[in-house]
Parts: C-alpha cells; structure tokens; sequence
C-alpha cells in the first residue's frame, strides 16, 4: 500500500518553476530520500506533500487522502533542519505538543512522553528547557515529537544539517530504529549522498530548472546488516551510483531506458 502518491506535480513561482511533472509513489514502512543541487526543489516538494504549498498542477495524495486533509487529520510528523523547539515548554511538554492538539487526555499523553523519552535516550531531561539541550538532543526531541502520534509518515528536510559529523552519524543510526519500531514511511531531504545511501529504500535524484526527477537508485537493503556499513565497499558502490546519477541530470526518469515511469 503507498503512503504517499504524487502525480504529475508542477509548483510555480512567478519567476522559477520549480518543480515539472514529477511523479512518485512512496510504500508503507518505505525510505526515500530526496537528494539534488541547491534549488531543485526538494524543499518544495516536501512541503507540497506536507500541504504546506498549494501545486500550480497535479495532485498529492497521503494515505488515499488529499494533502489538506491529512494535514488536518496530521497523518504524518514533521522535523526540519532547525529543531524548531518551544523554548517556554519543557522537554516533555514539547513531545506532548501535537498529542494535546490531538485532544489526548493528560494521562496517556504522559504514558506516550516517557516511552519516546526512553526511546530517545532522554528520560532524565524530560523537565529541562531546550534551550539546555545541545543540538543533537534537540533534534531528538524533535523527531520525538514528530512520531509522538504515531504517523505512519515523517516528513524531514535535511534534520541533521546543522550537526557534527559523528552527533550526525549517531542520529542516523538512531533515526533507522526508531523507524523500523514505528514502522513509519520517511521521506527525507538531504545534500549529504552518503547520508542518502545509509538511510534509503530509494534515491530519488533531482536536477533543478524546472525541478524534475532524473533518476531513482534503488539501496541493497542488505547493506544496513552489513557489520561496518559505513566502511563497506558496498556501501562506496552505492554513493558511485547515486554520484554518477547526479551528475548524468539526464531526462526525466520516465524517459530513462529500462527505469520504471
Ligand atoms: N516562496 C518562494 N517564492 C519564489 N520562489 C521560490 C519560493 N520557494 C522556493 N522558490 C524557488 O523554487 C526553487 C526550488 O526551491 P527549493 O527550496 O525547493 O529547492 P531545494 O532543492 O530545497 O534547495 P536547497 O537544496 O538549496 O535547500 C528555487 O529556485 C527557489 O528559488
């Protein structure tokens, strides 16, 4: 079953369009990264799927709904770049933000909290503010927050960006067992190639003016279960493929030979 379903989208802005035709279906519990140069559309793709921009043409579908109306049912979480955190609420408070809008009664919202709390390696700064957190603890709390509803969607524009390498590597790895737990589909923008490899399903690489895809690289989903992943030549092969379709920016992928529409 997809989870998500875009068709035929087009998004323009007065002087750019930035996103042409692009079609994508992602399946339940699946992993796709969106990875492409600055101003391909990544972001504006992600928002399209997050209803927060209208298209100019096309639909967007999430769970057999429209993009609005999973909004306003919040079938999926959200987490950005900035931890986006509100600093005037603690830890906790902040994980149980979306439950109170989803009207959750005061007790199991706390049930919830602690189990993502535990979850994230956090319980004993459940009552501190964020802003005592360092960068990567926020961005735990902030992916904690996303999945504190349970969707079975996660929407992430490059949520690690602004982390060091190793806080980022840990993260990643993080990211991947709480989303084989919650069996959350993730759709995920990145610059990084390797961060795309070591976390995806799929590639979906993209080339901007007008933002299109290009090509989808499929991922071994054997490589994770490898013992170094990181250090793998598997792991290398894989960043030489998504490389190379980057920088091939060849037509658009229905019109790839032997790649499905
Ligand atoms: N609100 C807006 N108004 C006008 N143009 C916009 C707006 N948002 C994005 N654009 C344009 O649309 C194009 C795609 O932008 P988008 O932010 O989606 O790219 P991106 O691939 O996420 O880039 P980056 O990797 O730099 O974050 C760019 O040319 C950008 O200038």
């Amino acid at each position: 079953m997809s989870v998500v379903e875009i068709d035929n989208l087009s998004k323009q802005y007065p002087n750019t369009v930035a996103l042409h035709n692009v079609s994508l279906t992602v399946g339940d519990g699946e992993f796709v990264s969106l990875i492409g140069p600055s101003g391909c559309g990544k972001s504006t793709l992600l928002r399209l799927i997050a209803d927060l921009e209208s298209p100019t043409s096309g639909t967007v579908q999430v769970r057999d709904k429209s993009a609005s109306q999973a909004r306003k049912d919040q079938d999926y979480g959200i987490a950005f770049q900035q931890a986006g955190l509100l600093d005037w609420r603690t830890v906790r408070e902040n994980i149980e933000l979306p439950l109170q809008l989803h009207k959750v009664g005061r007790a199991e919202r706390r049930a919830r909290s602690t189990e993502l709390l535990e979850m994230i390696g956090l319980s004993e700064f459940a009552d501190h503010r964020p802003t005592e957190l360092s960068g990567g603890m926020q961005q735990r709390v902030a992916i904690a927050r996303a999945l504190a509803p349970k969707p079975r969607l996660l929407l992430m524009d490059e949520p690690f960006g602004a982390l060091d390498e190793m806080t980022r590597e840990k993260m990643q790895t993080e990211l991947l067992s709480i989303v084989e737990e919650t069996k959350a589909a993730v759709v995920f923008v990145t610059h990084s190639i390797g961060e795309a490899v070591y976390l995806s399903d799929r590639v979906v690489v993209m080339s901007p003016r007008p933002g299109r895809i290009t090509e989808i690289v499929d991922i071994d989903p054997g490589l994770r279960d490898l013992p170094d992943t990181r250090e793998s030549p598997e792991f290398f092969a894989a960043i030489t493929r998504v490389r190379e379709a980057l920088r091939r920016k060849g037509a658009p992928v229905d019109e790839v030979a032997g790649e499905p529409a």
